[in-house]
């Protein structure tokens, strides 16, 4: 069995907090990735980039991602980077697949106070921030079946958004 939906896009997009809205209005448990690869490592993701580096985050990543596709029957939200994996990509082929998609300026606003997010702690995340969507949103659409654009959307009318979707293809 599949999870009911699997929720992806930049940081920022909205997929915990959607994606937790969403599992709620279902009725199913929500899962994050993140979580998942925090309590795996026992430390938080911020210290594992900083003792252990990225290539050690993306490992334990592409790890929860797999465990969460084949275990996980509610919505399933995965970290911002988890499409970098072409062996992820190839895992979500089959999957009900959701893209949160968000633009540079929104997704700087909702992610500026936050430390946790290591990739975004440079001096210009503004650049970042583009740079990692323009590299990733081919890989975004290349997995999903639905996008929707979250920047003039509250959570609950992204919610409501995704669920149209699914109703107008099933
Ligand atoms: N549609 C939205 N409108 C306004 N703020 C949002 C929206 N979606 C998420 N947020 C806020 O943006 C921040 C990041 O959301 P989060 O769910 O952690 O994103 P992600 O998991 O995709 O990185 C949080 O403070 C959250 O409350
Ligand atoms: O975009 C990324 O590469 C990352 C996004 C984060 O998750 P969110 O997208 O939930 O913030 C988290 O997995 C890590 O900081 C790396
Ligand atoms: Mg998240």
């Amino acid at each position: 069995m599949s999870p009911r939906y699997v929720v992806l896009g930049p940081p920022g997009a909205g997929k915990t907090t959607v994606g937790q809205l969403l599992a709620e209005r279902l009725g199913v448990s929500f899962r994050d990735t993140d979580e998942d690869v925090v309590a795996s490592a026992g430390k938080s993701i911020s210290d594992i980039f900083l003792d252990d580096g990225e290539p050690a985050f993306r490992a334990l990543e592409e790890a929860a991602v797999e465990t969460g596709l084949a275990e996980h029957h509610g919505v399933l939200a995965l970290g911002g980077g988890a499409v970098l994996s072409a062996t992820t990509r190839r895992r979500l082929a089959g999957h009900p697949v959701v893209f949160l998609n968000v633009g540079t300026a929104e997704g700087v606003r909702r992610t500026g106070l936050s430390t946790a997010r290591p990739l975004l702690a440079g001096v210009n995340p503004r650049s970042t921030f583009k740079a990692l969507l323009d590299a990733r949103l081919p890989l975004y659409r290349e997995v999903a079946a639905i996008e929707v654009s979250t920047d003039a959307l509250e959570p609950e009318q992204v919610v409501a958004a995704v669920l149209a979707h699914g109703a107008a293809s099933g």
